[in-house]
């Protein structure tokens, strides 16, 4: 271990290397109540500074280990379609016994920046920004969940569609790409999990997200941990995220990340918003993710989610009723 004890007691041909070290050890130990002459190091003093020095070192490295984070997706590249295999959770395949067209034949996530066209995403961005506008969380984290109209306000929920101005905002242009972008998801996840369109169904929550660094006031705010979709929206079996700005330019932290691995030896995996990009993924531990905390500036994406229960199902003509 230490350089210095290593010289000193340097093994002969043939000699074992414990039977040199317990020698070492004896040194030490008989130099222990020696005097020291002012201005000079004994030689085991510097043993011993070695010996903690490359303690503290391999004690720091170990906490202090750079933490393994790939990057999925960057902001500033275009990624037309990445894919990343995992295997399908044990909780997933038990939970989807009772659907079995509709388990995926592969688990992973995948990130396409060409599903969503920048038109699509700017109607849904206004709409979003207008639509949480009317009211809006007391924390950082405001929501507006088209199908069940559950608006944050303050530190709690509002149906949003008894709201005048909230129905005026439910667009033909609005609908009309909303629903194509519904359809878009939908046939992707159905196509990249290798699975028939037809048991997919969209469900709710499906929500648009609204996060700023203001401090949490409710749980509803802390956005920040880490989760398993399965397990936080019980409908969910496929989660489908839409980002309506981009991570650097529109506001700095709030990446996504998944959390491959046991603790204390994860891979992350970060997806780096970006408007019009989309991150769709099996909703199992497989997938355990988090968004880290905005630290500055304004995050919108959109939250979609598919279940294979046709009792979960919601509609996109939710609103046309509103609409006439
Ligand atoms: O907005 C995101 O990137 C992720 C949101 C999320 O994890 C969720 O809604 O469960
Ligand atoms: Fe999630």
């Amino acid at each position: 271990m230490s350089r210095g004890a290593g010289k000193e007691n340097k093994p002969q041909e043939n000699t074992p290397r414990r039977v040199t070290r317990e020698k070492a050890t004896h040194k030490i130990r008989s130099h222990k109540f020696q005097s020291v002459t002012p201005g000079t190091q004994p030689k085991h003093h510097k043993l011993w500074t070695s010996f903690v020095v490359v303690i503290a070192v391999v004690v720091a490295m170990y906490f202090l280990k750079p933490e393994k984070t790939v990057n999925l997706a960057l902001h500033n590249e275009v990624v037309p379609f990445r894919f990343y295999k995992r295997h399908c959770s044990q909780q997933l395949l038990k939970e989807m016994h009772d659907y079995p067209n509709c388990i995926p034949k592969q688990c992973g996530r995948f990130v396409s920046d060409s599903l969503v066209s920048s038109e699509e995403v700017d109607i849904l961005l206004k709409t979003a920004k207008s639509a949480i506008g009317l009211a809006g969380s007391s924390g950082g984290a405001s929501i507006v969940d088209l199908h069940s109209g559950a608006l944050s306000h303050k530190d709690k929920f509002i149906n949003a569609y008894s709201i005048l101005e909230f129905r005026k905002l439910l667009t033909k242009e609005f609908l009309g790409a909303y629903k194509a972008i519904m359809s878009k998801l939908k046939e992707s996840i159905a196509k990249n999990f290798l699975i028939d369109e037809s048991v997919l169904h969209l469900t709710r929550p499906t929500f648009f997200s609204k996060i700023s660094n203001i401090t949490a006031k409710t749980v509803h705010d802390e956005y920040w941990h880490s989760h398993v979709d399965k397990e936080q929206y019980e409908s969910f079996h496929y989660t489908s995220l839409v980002y309506l700005n981009t991570y650097k330019k529109d506001f700095e932290g709030g990446r996504f990340i998944f959390i491959d691995g046991m603790e204390g030896n994860e891979t992350k995996f970060s997806v780096e918003p970006k408007a019009g990009r989309v991150n769709a993924f099996t909703s199992g531990h497989e997938n355990v993710h988090h968004i880290e905390r905005v630290v500055h500036g304004t995050r919108y994406a959109l939250t979609v989610s598919f279940t294979c229960n046709s009792t979960l199902a919601v509609d996109t003509n939710f609103a046309t009723r509103y609409n006439d």
